[in-house]
C-alpha cells in the first residue's frame, strides 16, 4: 500500500527535496497534502505535478489568486488553520514537516494528534516545545523520524544499540560561511556573504543560523529532546567537510559515525523509508578522492550563540523558546538589511538576559514567553 504522505514547506528547500525523493518512487508513495507560504506558482505547478486532494497557502489573498488554476478536485485552504488541516485533516498517515521556524509547532501536534508518523526537519519546534512535543508522540505512540542530518547520522548510529549504552553524542558543524574569518573579520559582512554556506544549499534561514552556529545551538537542543540525553553528554566538534554527519560513543568507547557526501535526500528518504534502506540519487561517498576530513575543538568565544544555546538548553522551561524566537527575528532583521551580522548575537543575548524563566511550561505559556522575546527582538536598537 501507499504511504499517504502530508509535506509541509513543500516550496522550501527540505519540501522540494522530498517531493523530488518522493517522485522517484511513484509506487510508493501518494502525496495528499501540500502546505506553503507564498511561492504560489510553485505550489501551483506541485499541486499539478502531485494531484493532491488539499493545498494551504499561506494567506486567503494567495488562495485566491491561485483557486482558478487549481487541478480539479483539489480542495484550497489557507493560513494557520490550513497548515492544521493539511497536517490532520487529509488522510496522510505520514507527515514531513519542513516548516521554517516556531510556526511549524501548531501543524506538527496536530499531525501528532491524529496519529501520523512525523518525518522533522523543523528543529525550531523541537526547541521551542520539546517537552510538549516528544510527550505527545509518546502518548500517541507516534514516532518522530529525524530529517536533520546530524540526527539522522545519530539515529542511524544508534539502530538496534540499547540507549543505556551511550556514553556522548558527537555532533559535527562545518563552521559556516564565515568559519575561516576572526570574529573581528564579521562587522562589515553582508547578507550575500552569510548566504554562501561552504557545503550545503539550504534555505536563507538556517545558512544564517549556520554562520552565527545558533543553528548547531538548535541542534545540541534538538538531540536532547530526539535522544533523551543530558547536555553534558552532547558535544559539537568542527568538521569542515560535512562528510562525517555525527557519531554516537558508547561505553565501550567504541564509536560510531555516519558518513556521506552532503545531500539532504539521504536523511529525507532514510526517514521515509525508515527502518529500510533504498538506493537514493545520492553521489556515493569515495574517501580515496574527498581528501582530509579534519575535526577541531569548538571555540565558544567565537560562537556565542552556541554558548548560550547550551546556556538555555540547561536553563530548561522557556529558555530555549526564548533563545529561539530572539534568533528567528533576529536573522529576518539581518536578511531584511535592518541590522549588522553581530547584532544577532546581541539581540539573542540581550532577550535572554531579560527572561525569568517558567519551568515545565504549558502551550499558552510557551506563547507569551515566545511572544515577549520576538517583541523585544524586534524593537532592539544598537
Ligand atoms: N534546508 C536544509 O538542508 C535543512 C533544513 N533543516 C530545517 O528544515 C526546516 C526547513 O528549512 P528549509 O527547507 O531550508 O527552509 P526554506 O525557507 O527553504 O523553506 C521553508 C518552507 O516553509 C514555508 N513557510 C514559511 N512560512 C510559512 C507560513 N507562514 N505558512 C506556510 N508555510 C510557510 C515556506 O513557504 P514559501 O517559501 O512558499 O513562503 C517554505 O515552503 C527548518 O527548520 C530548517 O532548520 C534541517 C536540516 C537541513
Ligand atoms: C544539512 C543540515 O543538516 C544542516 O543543519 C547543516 O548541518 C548545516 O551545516 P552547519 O550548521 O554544520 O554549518
Ligand atoms: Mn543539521
Amino acid at each position: 500500500m501507499k504511504k499517504k504522505v502530508a509535506v509541509l514547506g513543500s516550496t522550501g528547500s527540505i519540501g522540494t527535496q522530498t517531493l523530488d525523493v518522493v517522485s522517484r518512487d511513484p509506487d510508493a508513495y501518494e502525496v495528499v497534502s501540500l502546505a506553503a507560504g507564498t511561492r504560489h506558482e510553485q505550489l501551483l505547478e506541485q499541486a499539478h505535478r502531485f494531484r493532491p486532494k488539499l493545498v494551504s497557502i499561506g494567506s486567503k489573498t494567495l488562495a485566491d489568486k491561485i483557486r482558478s488554476d487549481l487541478p480539479a478536485g483539489t480542495k484550497l485552504v489557507w493560513g494557520n488553520e490550513g497548515l492544521i488541516e493539511a497536517a490532520a485533516g487529509a488522510g496522510a498517515g505520514y507527515v514531513v514537516c519542513a516548516l521554517m521556524g516556531s510556526l511549524g509547532l501548531k501543524s506538527t501536534l496536530a499531525a501528532i494528534d491524529a496519529g501520523a508518523t512525523i518525518g522533522l526537519a523543523n528543529k525550531e519546534t523541537l526547541v521551542t516545545a520539546g517537552h510538549i512535543v516528544t510527550r505527545r508522540a509518546a502518548d500517541r505512540g507516534v514516532p518522530l523520524l529525524p530529517i536533520d542530518s546530524e540526527h539522522s547520522a545519530i539515529f542511524q548510529c544508534l539502530n538496534g544499540e540499547d540507549r543505556g549504552t551511550i556514553r556522548r553524542l558527537v555532533i559535527t558543524a562545518s563552521g559556516g560561511s564565515f568559519r575561516d574569518r576572526a570574529r573581528s573579520e564579521l562587522a562589515g559582512v553582508t547578507v550575500e556573504d552569510a548566504l554562501k554556506h561552504p557545503n550545503w544549499s539550504m534555505g536563507a534561514k538556517i545558512t544564517i543560523d549556520s554562520a552565527t552556529m545558533a543553528n548547531k545551538g538548535l541542534e545540541v537542543i534538538e538531540a536532547h529532546w530526539l535522544f533523551d540525553l543530558p547536555y553534558d553528554r552532547i558535544d559539537v566538534v568542527l568538521h569542515p567537510e560535512s562528510i562525517v554527519h555525527s557519531m554516537v560513543e558508547f561505553v565501550d568507547t567504541s564509536v560510531m559515525a555516519q558518513l556521506g557526501n552532503p545531500d539532504m535526500r539521504v536523511p529525507i528518504q532514510y526517514a521515509l523509508t525508515y527502518p529500510e534502506r533504498r538506493p537514493s540519487p545520492a553521489t556515493p561517498l569515495d574517501l580515496l578522492r574527498s581528501g582530509t576530513l579534519r575535526f577541531k575543538e569548538m571555540d565558544f568565544e567565537r560562537y556565542p550563540c552556541l554558548r548560550m544555546a547550551f546556556e538555555a538548553g540547561r536553563a530548561g522551561g522557556t529558555a530555549p523558546t526564548v533563545f529561539n524566537a530572539a534568533n528567528e527575528v533576529a536573522v529576518a532583521r539581518f536578511l531584511n538589511r535592518e541590522i549588522s551580522f553581530l547584532a544577532i548575537e546581541e539581540i539573542v543575548e540581550s532577550a535572554l538576559a531579560a527572561h525569568a524563566t517558567t519551568a515545565e511550561p504549558d502551550l499558552e505559556e510557551i506563547a507569551f514567553a515566545d511572544g515577549l522575546a520576538r517583541e523585544a527582538a524586534a524593537g532592539w536598537r544598537k
